[in-house]
């Protein structure tokens, strides 16, 4: 009967020979029945290296009468990898007289197999749990097959780009050193894994490459096991099977999070860093640097004239461009530096350790950008202006020298573009001014500080006046009349311009309304737009409600845009324009002569009239060049059947010359300054009894008494 049970079952006398053995025994021995082992001892069977420890275990069994119960223990014959749980007892006589030992073993392998492999799937699970980089999982996976299957060394080879597979490490450097092979060459050269491994094999050695991959296929890395001296057994080959879908499984996981992580701080187009994780990596390498007595500089870039690029070429060149420039960044900082991407086409570069001489660096970062590239099949050559700050001299926070480093890149910006600035202390000071400015500029515009001026356009052979220029005025309560000069830029900078161009449309509408119920002739009154009102989609809304709060006609409202507003981008201007000449308002190209406006871009736009810009005017008639553009100009606008007007005549010589080049409406000092509303009137009906019979000019700039009608 216990021939037909599976576990070994024998005894043997004081001298450890065997007295009897069942079947399992003979087989596992290699014998044919069991009189075959009657006699023999272990030291026969197994030589004396494994059969001195069975012996010692059997001898304290004898010799205590102690039995020993329950040990796990390699199996003998078959491998380091099948397990045979043993127990031995006292054999005793009648009288009870230990005359030898029984042993049964049992073979556990399979619950062996599966309890190595639940501990490796905890030891993945908490590598995961940690969050590891993958390169460390793969590490640990490796690790972990050599810590629990003996006499098993391995090695990992892990794709790069498509198909090629690199060494990427092996856990022991016994791997290599028992394989011979060259670390510097596995390191650098392509591997084909199944050739190595042929390679590798020998009569005596085991060599296996085992792929693991993710669920869905793909080649997450091929593990190569060696093991020295003996073949696999199928237990081992199951372990391994279930450790490498684990670790397939875990990697996936990992890669997920990974990109999870890399996609919350990292610019998806550039895979350059994002603000946040910026300002945290900086934030350390400050600290590090303040202890180690360090300087940082961290430079801020700005592309000059990127939106060009991106109307102009479309917005897929203009990534590809953001693209090649976050790639030549990346290269210029080497691994040290951090280079991030804050803005549309702003970045910041942190340069670590830097010496005394900024300059250098900064010139090559500029240089590094300013290579010619090739975007959408044309040629094109970047610049950037650059502003840098460094640590400790410019700030002591990562948000100060980004700060101050933006500030350095506006002034490289004011200096003509395609620069780098060092950040100096006035740059700061400036900012805070202008961020005073801007706060009175805002309280100014809630406040009525914010007035108009109207200056006169004159039919030049009629005599007539037809329209005003509403022009903006800041009466400061300390400071007198601020140029608008001086603070249309800053409410354009700050945002506040929609609120202020909201005012004067308002005051504007409203006052020409208040003419005509004086009962003045019907004036236009043109109005001056900045780009940002442009753009805001609330703009037709906003003239809408205005013309209809004021009681003011639309075609009483001429809206002045400049040709570089129209041309940031041209699709979007074309539609505002039609929506307002929808209106009934009309629009005048300001400054005419000034941007780079083509006939054919002129054509696309609803436009009534082109402002002649004053520059041209100033030296005619006496400059021939000046002539020639100014009678071109008009020409153009009689081509586009546009009115035609001339800004900033001074002299009757100006006015002569234009009206015999076709051009009869001007406006300039010859014909009156910007005026204070009452002034308008006086000049429009001096005996009219509802004006107000003293106003005055109350700009310091211009006296009342400037005007004058010719
Ligand atoms: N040398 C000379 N100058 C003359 C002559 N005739 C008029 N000017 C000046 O030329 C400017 C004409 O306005 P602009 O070209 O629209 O240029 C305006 C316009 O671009 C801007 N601006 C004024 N008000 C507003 C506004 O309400 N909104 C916006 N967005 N911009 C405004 O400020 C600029 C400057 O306005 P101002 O200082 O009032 O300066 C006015 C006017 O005083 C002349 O014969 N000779």
């Amino acid at each position: 009967m216990i021939n037909h049970v599976p576990d070994y079952i024998y005894a043997k006398d004081l001298q450890g020979r065997f007295l009897y053995a069942n079947e399992a025994v003979v087989r596992n021995n290699g014998l044919a029945k069991v009189e075959d082992i009657i006699g023999l001892t272990d030291f026969d069977l197994h030589g004396p290296e494994l059969a001195a420890p069975i012996a010692a275990i059997e001898r304290r069994v004898i010799d205590t009468g102690v039995a020993d119960m329950g040990i796990d223990e390699c199996a003998i014959k078959g491998g380091p990898d099948r397990w045979l749980m043993m127990s031995r007892v006292p054999l005793r006589d009648a009288e009870g007289k230990i005359v030898g030992v029984v042993g049964a073993s049992r073979d556990i392998t399979a619950r062996k197999t599966s309890e190595r492999l639940m501990s490796v799937q905890a030891r993945l699970l908490g590598m995961i749990l940690d969050g590891v980089p993958v390169n460390e999982f793969f590490g640990g996976v490796t690790a972990l097959i050599e810590e629990t299957a003996v006499g098993v060394k391995t090695a990992l080879f892990v794709p790069q780009g498509d198909k090629e597979l690199r060494f990427s490490g092996c856990p022991t450097a016994s791997w290599l050193t028992a394989t011979r092979l060259d670390v510097q060459e596995m390191a650098t050269a392509a591997q084909d894994v199944e050739e190595l491994v042929t390679g590798l094999q020998s009569s005596s050695d085991y060599v296996k490459a085992v792929d693991i991959r993710a669920s869905d296929g793909r080649l997450h890395a091929v593990l190569v096991l060696t093991i020295f001296g003996r073949r696999p057994d199928p237990a081992f080959c199951e372990f391994i099977a279930g450790v490498t879908r684990l670790a397939g499984i875990a990697i996936d996981r990992l890669q997920a999070e990974e990109r999870i992580r890399f996609l919350a701080e990292h610019d998806a187009l550039t895979g350059l860093l994002k603000r946040d994780r910026l300002d945290h990596d900086l934030q350390e390498l400050l600290r590090k640097a303040a202890d180690e007595n360090k300087r940082i500089a961290v430079a801020f870039l700005d592309l000059d004239n990127f939106k060009l690029i991106n109307d102009s070429l479309g917005h897929d060149a203009g990534d590809d461009l953001l693209k090649q420039v976050a790639a030549s960044i990346s290269d210029a900082i080497g691994s040290n530096g951090l280079a991030a991407r804050i803005g549309g086409d702003e970045f910041v570069v942190v340069l670590p350790d830097v010496g005394e001489e900024i300059w250098p660096l900064a010139e090559a970062l500029r240089a590094s950008v300013a290579k010619p590239r090739l975007v959408a099949g044309h040629e094109l050559r970047p610049a950037a202006s650059i502003g840098v700050a460094v640590f400790p001299e410019h700030g002591s926070r990562a948000s100060q020298l980004i700060a101050h480093a933006d500030l350095a890149m506006y002034r490289a910006k004011r200096k003509g573009r395609d620069a780098a600035v060092l950040f100096t202390k006035d740059m700061a000071e400036e900012a805070s001014l202008k961020l005073r400015r801007s706060e009175e500029l805002r309280c100014a515009v809630e406040n009525g500080e914010i007035l108009l001026h109207y200056q006169p356009q004159k039919n030049l052979k009629t005599g007539k006046i037809f329209g005003v220029e509403a022009l903006a005025r800041w009466r400061h309560p300390t400071e007198g009349m601020i140029s608008p000069c001086s603070f249309i830029p800053l409410a354009e900078e700050s945002g506040l311009i929609l609120e202020l161009g909201a005012k004067v449309l308002e005051l504007a509408c409203r006052q020409a309304r208040s003419w005509q119920d004086a009962g003045l002739p019907a004036l236009k009154v043109a109005v001056n737009m900045s780009a940002r009102q442009f753009q805001d989609c609330g703009l037709t809304t906003l003239v809408s409600d205005v013309l209809a709060q004021s009681g003011l006609s639309p075609c009483c409202l001429e809206i002045e845009i400049t040709e570089s507003l129209i041309m940031q981008d041209v699709d979007a201007a074309v539609r505002s324009m039609t929506q307002l000449t929808e209106l009934g308002v009309t629009l005048a190209l300001d400054d005419f002569g000034t941007g780079y406006s083509s006939l054919s871009m002129l054509k696309r736009f609803p436009l009534s009239k082109l402002k002649i810009d004053r520059s041209f005017i100033a030296e005619t008639p006496t400059h021939p060049d000046d002539n020639a553009i100014v009678s071109a100009i008009i020409s153009l606008a009689r081509t586009l059947d546009m009115e035609v007007l001339a800004e900033g005549v001074e002299t009757e010589a100006q006015a002569d010359f234009l009206l015999a080049a076709g051009c009869e409406a001007a406006q300039g000092y010859l014909i009156g300054h910007p005026l204070p509303p009452e002034m308008v009137a006086r000049l429009l009906a001096p005996s009219h009894a509802k004006v107000a019979p003293e106003g005055r000019e109350t700009s310091g700039r211009r006296k009342a008494g400037n005007f004058r009608v010719k």
